[in-house]
């Protein structure tokens, strides 16, 4: 527990209305958890705007209400004005639970694609190196060896911190947390002390939210922007916005490619189903990922590692013989092997094109590929289209299908996914709204020596539907159908 007064320190208040010697017990940013003696902030959302529920918080108890605009009459309890709330609740619940990043070398790693499968490796890689680590990415959140269930990509402030404190008292020495673009923009990463940021690579994703590509670039450079001197900033300089993430940052400006001049360099010597052999910096090593796209993951992993101060070779030693993320170019074989099954994570055009090229330079003549995709639902439509012919275009079969529907009607997806199709796509191309099934129709079609992609939900075990999630995983859907049919 600390005083009011203590955790605003963190902040510069336009003004302050009432104690603030009180000990408060927490801090919330949704009034339907807000307990006795909470600190309730008030942040204007993208459906609500959490100034209207202040009364709903006073009556559950609250202390304390911080906010943007003061209201009217002010009962009972201290109000805290100030700027930008969403900035302030991730600060006071920094400060609330006592700055744990600040304890830790905590890494944060944005980018549209290869977050999950970047911090996943180092988490795997700090953890065989011998040290303590917390992970906090889309598929789960590890304090340690102990596994909390992940909701978000990036937590929300006051969860984010509170995870923070729980890996540092675990003894955690390093953690690595994905940064989504959301929640740069909603700051639910303020208050976090880096020690260094990772930019992967921005391609086209979350138009919905931030309207616009540029938009979108300028919320992921803030995150650069905003980390200290003392911190490391690394990037990838064969994306063309790579250099631009570096242009105002305060931390050590540090770069990654396998084209462009870099710090750390690195060359695809061979890349086949086993894995890639790289030149890594001037060493030759072997790795278990697979696909070019995972050679700049690599790349990202071994510089972060290097970066804080670990060994060259033994990094890349212990580097070589770690798998990547669950649900991320997952194989899965039918009985007697007769048919590959992969599973992969790609929900954007980009991640889709690179796992269709990566199965392309895999394929051996003769070999058909069966594409399972589809496109989530309250999120950028404007993707929709364009996975639909990426699908069609690189594949010998495309099965548009239903992703996570959410909240939307799954044809009308699926009439954005066909809306550009030209005649020769369309010829490639089923429409099963059923997800099921349309593995099942995949597992059908293909013949022995064939290769079936099922892209979009990669380690997910739901699919949801009008607010419901029920139990759906593409890997047992797959497995199952194989033995069903016997292929
Ligand atoms: C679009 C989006 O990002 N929404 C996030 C946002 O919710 P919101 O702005 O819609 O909130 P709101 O409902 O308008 O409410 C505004 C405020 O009023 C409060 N409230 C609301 C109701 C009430 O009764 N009382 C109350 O106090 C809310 O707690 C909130 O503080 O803030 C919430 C709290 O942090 C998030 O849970 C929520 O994530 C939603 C569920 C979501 O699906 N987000 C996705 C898009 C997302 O964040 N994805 C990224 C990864 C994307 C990627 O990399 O591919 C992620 O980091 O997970
Ligand atoms: N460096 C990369 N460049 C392009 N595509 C990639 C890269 N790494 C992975 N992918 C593709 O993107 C998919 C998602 O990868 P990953 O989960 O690592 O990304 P992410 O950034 O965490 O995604 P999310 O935004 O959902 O959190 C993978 O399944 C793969 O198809
Ligand atoms: N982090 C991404 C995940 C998308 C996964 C895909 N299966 C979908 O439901 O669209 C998002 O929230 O946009
Ligand atoms: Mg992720």
């Amino acid at each position: 527990m600390s005083t009011l007064k203590n955790i605003l320190t963190a902040i510069t208040p336009v003004q302050v209305q009432g104690d603030t010697s009180m000990q408060v017990s927490g801090i919330c940013i949704d009034s339907r958890k807000v307990g006795a003696s909470s600190v309730f902030v008030a942040v204007a959302g993208t459906a609500v705007d959490g100034h209207a529920f202040i009364d709903k918080a006073i009556a559950q108890g609250a202390a304390a209400i911080v906010c943007e605009h003061m209201p009217q009459a002010i009962a009972g309890v201290t109000y805290v004005q100030v700027q930008d709330s969403a900035e302030a609740a991730g600060l006071l619940a920094a400060a609330f639970f006592e700055h744990p990043s600040q304890e830790m070398k905590v890494v944060g790693i944005t980018g549209t694609n290869g977050k999950t499968t970047t911090a996943t490796l180092l988490y795997k890689l700090f953890e065989a190196l011998g040290y303590k680590c917390g992970l906090i990415s889309t598929v789960q959140n590890h304090i340690h060896d102990k596994v909390v269930v992940a909701t978000h990509t990036t937590p929300d402030a006051i969860s984010v911190q509170a995870l923070l404190r729980q890996m540092a008292d675990a003894g955690c020495t390093h953690v690595f947390i994905e940064v989504s673009s959301h929640a740069v923009h909603q700051r639910r990463i303020a208050g976090i002390a880096f020690a260094g940021g990772v930019f992967t690579n921005i391609t086209h994703d979350h138009l919905d939210y931030h309207k616009t590509f540029d938009e979108y670039i300028k919320v992921k450079k803030r995150f650069f922007d905003d980390l200290s001197s003392t911190a490391f900033a690394l990037t990838n300089m064969d994306d063309k916005r790579g250099a631009v993430m570096l242009q105002n940052t305060a931390a050590s400006r540090n770069t990654y490619s396998l084209k462009a001049p870099s710090t750390i360099k690195g060359k695809v010597l061979e890349n086949n189903l086993t894995g890639l052999v790289m030149n890594v910096d001037g060493h030759e090593a072997h790795f278990r990922m697979i696909g070019t796209f995972n050679a700049y993951n690599l790349l990202a992993v071994y510089g972060s590692a290097v970066l804080l101060g670990e060994d060259k070779l033994n990094v890349l030693a212990t580097l070589s013989g770690l798998h990547g993320a669950p649900g991320r170019f997952e194989t899965i074989l039918s009985p007697e092997d007769k048919i590959l099954g992969i599973v992969d994570y790609a929900h954007t055009p980009d991640a889709l094109v690179n796992v269709l090229a990566t199965i392309e330079q895999l394929r051996t003549n003769g070999q058909q590929l069966i594409t399972v995709i589809g496109c989530g639902g309250d999120r950028d439509r404007t993707k929709r289209p364009i996975m639909g012919q990426v699908a069609c275009e690189h594949s010998d079969k495309a099965i548009l299908t239903s992703d996570n529907p959410r909240s939307e009607d799954a044809e009308t997806i699926l009439n954005d996914m066909e809306s550009a199709l030209s005649m020769s796509q369309k010829r490639k191309s089923l429409r099963i709204t059923d997800r099921r099934e349309a593995i099942k129709v995949a597992c059908t079609l293909a013949q022995a020596g064939d290769i079936i992609l099922v892209a979009g939900k990669g380690h997910e075990t739901y699919q949801e539907i009008k607010g419901v999630k029920h139990h759906f995983d593409d890997r047992e859907v797959l497995t199952e159908t194989f033995k069903t049919l016997n292929k």
